[in-house]
């Protein structure tokens, strides 16, 4: 980004990504701020629930979890030659290093976090995550071996005592306060 571009810079044009476990709350955060921002908002899950016509569960059921992992991938790869969108990825997308590589060279990747007391407490009832349909043993320790993953976002935010207004005003005024092209220049 050049000096003095100021909010229509490039950084400024650069994709907005959000990763993060499931419940994290990348999809919810993402929509309102792509509101806030003006920008377009793409959800991974949603983008390849309308190209495949399957649920994600059904993607699984049907198909497995590999078939949805290349259907990840050819989505990312695509929108990485794009910019300007605010991104949710799913919990899993990122832990492909390719996914990482190119989503990083598009934009800024913001991790949200909340512990999983936190994420039962928001989603444990629910049955459109087979991941999370698991033993609550094999879940935490899919959590716990994501997390170092997670954890290399070019800023993290601790959503567990934070509504969801909250964490979108946090992510508003880093991109609003520069910080984001500060990151994003080195
Ligand atoms: N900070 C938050 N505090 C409380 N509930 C939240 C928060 N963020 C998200 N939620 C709720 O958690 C659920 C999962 O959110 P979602 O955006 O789908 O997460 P993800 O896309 O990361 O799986 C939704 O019901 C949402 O309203
Ligand atoms: O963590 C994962 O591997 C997954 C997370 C889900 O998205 P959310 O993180 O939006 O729930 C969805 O992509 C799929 O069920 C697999
Ligand atoms: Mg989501």
């Amino acid at each position: 980004m050049e000096e003095g571009e100021g909010l229509s810079g490039a950084a400024h044009n650069d994709n907005i990504v959000l990763v993060g476990f499931m419940g994290t709350g990348k999809s919810t955060v993402g929509r309102r701020l792509a509101k806030l921002l003006g920008r377009e908002f793409i959800d991974t899950d949603l983008e390849i629930e309308r190209l495949t016509e399957m649920t994600v569960s059904e993607i699984f059921r049907r198909h497995g979890e590999t078939r949805f992992r290349s259907e990840e991938r050819l989505l990312v790869k695509r929108l990485a030659e794009q910019k300007g969108y605010v991104i949710a990825t799913g919990g899993g997308t990122v832990l492909n290093p390719e996914n990482w590589r190119d989503l990083a060279q598009s934009g800024v990747i913001i991790g949200l976090y909340a512990p999983l007391d936190e994420i039962y407490k928001r989603i444990g009832y629910r049955n459109d995550r087979p991941l999370l349909r698991g033993d609550r043993q094999v879940v935490e320790e899919l959590w716990a071996k994501r997390q170092p993953i997670y954890n290399q976002a070019d800023w993290t935010i601790d959503t567990t005592h934070k509504g969801i207004e909250q964490v979108v005003e946090e992510i508003f005024s880093l991109y609003e306060g520069g910080s984001m092209d500060a990151r994003t220049e080195d």
